[in-house]
């Protein structure tokens, strides 16, 4: 690799690195806006030195744990703390203002504190996948290929006679919003990626993929929705798919069942709250739109 892509990779690395501090600040808002919420219903103070203080010695020793300086990490969690009285002081203010409308919102903010759905909600703040798509890309692509034929051959395993179909044929993958593809070739009982073109292609997100893989979806529902596609020798691609079918689930090891499972739900829930937080910004938007188009309304002569 030369050292214009090393550097180019690193810093793809401290993009999405980057990208997760400011996830977990808009993350950290959301949970000060309950805060604010919470402490203007019951009348308490925004301010808590003995809370600050204890906020600021547990960034020290943490800093110090992971190597971060003093001085940095104590600037750090006195910025975010001076952040979050601000925010607290302008819901005050607003509350001020306007309090029949805030107290609504405050509500409802307070109807969703059980942190279950908190919890939830924030795997929509997570990056989709398409925005890790750099990070992976830092991944060099000889050891994706390695991990990619491992897995395959776990599954394909001795290449008994139900596999015979697949000799000396070649089946491509594309993970769409991942920008990745492969293609594997099969022969004498193993599986290479190859840098050729594929007989059969299957070609999905990585999510749906997950879905699959983990059986919470099946083939038929995704060709159906348009959410998977298949190109080149459909005959291939079905045959592959039946075999991968009737493979009995309990014959996959049962770390990689469970893991397989949890990451499914895990990326679905994320996708569906992802769904929904668009959904509510674009509510947002709108409303805020409408309102300063019959403010002007009203403000003209
Ligand atoms: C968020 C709060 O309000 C303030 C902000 C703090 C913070 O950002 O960590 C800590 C204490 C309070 O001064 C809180 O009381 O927890």
């Amino acid at each position: 690799m030369t050292a214009a892509a090393q550097l180019a990779a690193l810093r793809g690395l401290i993009t999405g690195i980057d990208d997760g501090l400011i996830i977990l600040m808009g993350v950290r808002c959301r949970v000060v806006a309950a805060v604010a919420a919470l402490k203007q219903r019951e009348g308490w103070a925004v301010r808590d030195p003995l809370r600050e203080r204890r906020v600021l010695r547990r960034a020290l020793r943490l800093g110090k744990a992971c190597g971060v300086p003093a001085l940095q990490a104590g600037r750090h969690s006195r910025m975010l703390m001076r952040a979050a009285c601000r925010q607290q002081r302008r819901t005050q203010a607003a509350c001020a203002v306007s309090p029949n409308r805030i107290e609504k919102a405050r509500d409802t903010m307070i109807s969703r504190l059980p942190f279950r759905s908190l919890a939830t909600d924030l795997l929509g703040l997570l990056p989709p996948p398409k925005r890790l798509a750099p990070v992976l890309a830092a991944i060099p692509s000889h050891w994706r290929a390695q991990w990619l034929e491992r897995a395959v051959g776990q599954i394909v395993g001795g290449g008994d006679d139900e596999w015979a179909f697949l000799q000396g044929r070649r089946i491509g993958i594309e993970i769409t919003d991942l920008n990745l593809r492969w293609v594997i070739a099969y022969g004498e009982c193993q599986a290479r990626v190859v840098d050729a073109p594929a007989d059969a292609s299957v070609h999905a997100t990585a999510v749906d993929l997950l879905l699959l893989a983990s059986r919470l979806e099946d083939a038929d529902t995704l060709f159906f929705q348009r959410r998977l596609r298949l190109t080149g020798d459909i005959e291939l691609g079905l045959t592959l798919r039946n075999r991968l079918d009737s493979l009995p689930w309990e014959s996959i090891p049962l770390a990689i069942r469970i893991l397989l499972n949890r990451g499914a739900r895990a990326a679905r829930r994320a996708r569906d709250s992802h769904h929904k937080l668009r959904h509510l910004r674009l509510c947002v938007a709108t409303e805020i739109a409408a309102k300063s188009i019959r403010q002007r309304r009203a403000d003209e002569p």
